[in-house]
């Protein structure tokens, strides 16, 4: 065998998306790679789809349910342009109201699950699922009720609608900031109850004040463009927002300090999290200027409600306007909602009608999406991969993953991987090529074919965390066009043996090395041998001593057992001593067969390999 490194094709190529061999479990989020035609990855199984016992169910499928088709459960009020985009594409069981336990006790049915502020949806939900739920759309943008952890360590995209919601909240941030500040809900009330106390309700004026908005994202913002049109003086805090973007709109961002010592009124508006937990309490309070209004749309856990009661009764805040509180619905007895300077709605920031058919089609646009295998633009657990790259990415996505699993197989014993090397080399500038889906591949490629775990770019990371294996990446800065964006991909799994050692490099790891030719994956080395075969159906690695009749020996094995050879490639250090060769095959051998391969005289060592 002194012929040079020799491909032969034997069937037309086909680009594949991620191969995923188990895409039909159900509980297999599909990665993010668009649906391929009818793929019927996407689709649950029809035992899956089984219709869902709705209990109070206004728009249930009843009986319709359509076999093959995913199925979303609601679980709050969604507007009807949602409901009809989702119906078009899923059986749509609308169940309103369920207890934690109902909950539970649907969930294994459902693919999807869509919710608004009001269900909580905890580890339990996930547990119960029992692998099925692969998308919590949260039709708002808090996400403080869905247990993100758990959603991610069990795969499941949590997706919200960020936008169609900002107006409605600042509208409502506006309408309590006035209403509170003539004590207008306290003044209806009065007249209701036959009262009139003209001298009682004199409030107070905004003009010339300062608001000080804490939380200057996209409710924050909205709120100070139109307080400043009130004439009000709007400074904000925000550690993270750009002071560029508030010079824009005639804010000054300030510290936390200054906003709690200048400002007469404060409005909140960031998200609930454990930096943002009780944010306002006794020690914020103390600082406030007295008899300064507070507004709060964002989440009732950013103040701690015990010591606004305390800051009220005393006189330091003269008024609070809430929307929102720890519990909702809070207790008959909450002293907030009890008290005289307080005014309360119950979360209605989101609720006016053009919202919440706004947030409907956009919650539904986004699970739909993810249910077919896109990346929601709107993923809150998984990192984002815009649609550009995705489809740029695409065969290297297939590369990765079929790196990864070969790399794996190839390790002797299977389980033991700690540390994992990746190297791309590319002439983009790091900045310009984004890596996490290549990772989250190959991770899935390593992990799946040794774990009943499913991995997809949702869990990639947690999973492999999980499982003990470092995965590291390095990049090769190359000369030449930066159009292609990466030359070759490099898995190295170190500190393993190799059930071939030839795949050992000379630096110790197990490695494989791949590039992607006309949108083909290829697998182009193989520890330190080069190869050159089409990463498609099956391989077979054979170390044999470099002589002639080779190719001829094993290709007339498989031929006589019916294995059809899709490429054959050799690759040798130096004529006459040893050679690697790879061989795709479009059906697995049998044993057999193996055997036989084994046996012929020249092969030294030979490992079957599932793609
Ligand atoms: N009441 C309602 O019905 C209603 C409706 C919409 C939104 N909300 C709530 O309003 C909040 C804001 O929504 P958004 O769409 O503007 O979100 P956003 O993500 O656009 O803005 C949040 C801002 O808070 C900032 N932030 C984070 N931590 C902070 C901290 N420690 N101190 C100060 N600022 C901090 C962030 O940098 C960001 O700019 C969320 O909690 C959301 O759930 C409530
Ligand atoms: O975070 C949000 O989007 C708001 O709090 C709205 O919540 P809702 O969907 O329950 O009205």
């Amino acid at each position: 065998m002194a012929a040079p490194s020799q491909t032969t094709a034997t069937t037309p190529h086909r680009i594949l998306l991620p191969a995923d061999h188990r895409a039909l479990a159900p509980s297999v989020v599909r990665l993010p790679v668009r649906a391929h035609g009818n793929r019927a990855s996407l689709s649950v199984s029809a035992a899956a789809a089984a219709p869902a016992a709705s209990t109070a169910a206004p728009s249930a499928p009843a009986n319709g349910v359509v076999a093959g088709k995913p199925t979303v459960l609601v679980a709050e009020k969604l507007g009807a342009a949602g409901l009809e985009l989702l119906r078009e594409f899923a059986n749509v069981d609308c169940s309103y109201g369920l207890s934690p336990e109902e909950l539970r006790a649907k969930i294994p049915l459902c693919d999807a699950l869509i919710v608004r502020s009001g269900t909580k949806v905890g580890r339990d939900v996930f547990e119960a699922s029992a692998g099925r739920l692969r998308v919590v759309g949260r039709a708002g943008v808090g996400i403080d009720n869905v247990d993100l952890a758990a959603a991610t360590e069990h795969g499941c995209l949590v997706v919200n609608a960020p936008t169609a919601n900002t107006v409605a909240a600042a509208e409502h941030g506006i309408a309590l900031l006035t209403a509170m500040s003539r004590n207008i809900a306290q003044a209806d009330a009065s007249l209701k109850a036959g009262k009139w106390q003209r001298n009682k309700y004199v409030g107070v004026s905004l003009v010339g004040k300062t608001l000080a908005i804490l939380g200057f994202g996209k409710v924050g913002s909205e709120v100070a463009r139109r307080a400043k049109g009130l004439g009000m003086h709007v400074i904000a805090h925000d550690p993270y927002a750009s002071a560029d973007r508030a010079r824009a709109i005639g804010v000054e961002l300030v510290s936390m300090e200054e906003a709690m010592t200048t400002a007469d009124f404060i409005s909140l508006h960031m998200p609930l999290t454990p930096a943002t937990n009780k944010m306002l309490n006794d020690e914020t309070f103390a600082k406030m200027k007295k008899g300064v209004r507070i507004i709060n749309v964002a989440r009732g856990g950013v103040i701690d409600e015990d010591a606004l009661v305390r800051a009220l009764d005393s006189g330091i805040v003269a008024q609070a306007a809430l929307d929102v509180f720890t519990k909702e619905p809070p207790a008959p007895d909450n002293k907030l909602v009890l008290h005289e300077n307080v005014t309360v709605t119950p979360h209605l920031g989101a609720s006016t009608v053009e919202a919440q058919e706004g947030v409907a089609i956009e919650i539904a646009e986004a699970v739909i999406g993810a249910l077919k295998g896109e990346l929601a633009a709107s993923a809150v657990n998984a990192p984002m991969v815009p649609a550009e790259v995705l489809s740029e990415l695409a065969p290297y996505v297939v590369l990765a993953e079929k790196l990864g699993r070969l790399a794996v197989q190839l390790v002797a014993g299977g389980g033991g991987i700690k540390s994992v090397k990746v190297t791309y080399a590319s002439a983009r500038a790091p900045d310009d090529l984004d890596t996490r889906l290549l990772r989250a591949m190959i991770t899935k490629g390593l992990i799946e074919p040794i774990s009943s775990v499913f991995v997809n770019l949702v869990n990639a990371d947690f999973t492999a965390k999980q499982r003990g294996v470092r995965i590291t990446e390095e990049r090769i800065l190359l000369d030449g066009s930066p159009e292609i964006p990466i030359d070759y991909v490099q898995v190295q799994i170190a500190h393993v043996e190799s059930k071939f050692p030839s795949a050992i490099s000379e630096t110790g790891e197990i490695t494989v090395e791949g590039k992607v030719k006309d949108g083909i994956p290829h697998l182009t080395k193989v520890g330190a041998f080069q190869v050159d075969v089409s990463l498609e159906g099956s391989l077979i690695l054979c170390r044999q001593v470099d002589q002639p009749g080779m190719i001829g020996s094993v290709g007339s094995v498989l031929g006589e057992e019916n294995v059809n050879v899709s490429f054959m490639s050799v690759g040798r250090i130096a004529p006459r001593k040893h050679a690697v060769m790879a061989i795709g095959v479009d059906e697995e051998p049998c044993k057999g067969t193996l055997t036989k391969i084994g046996e012929i005289p020249a092969i030294e060592e030979f490992v079957f390999l599932k793609l």
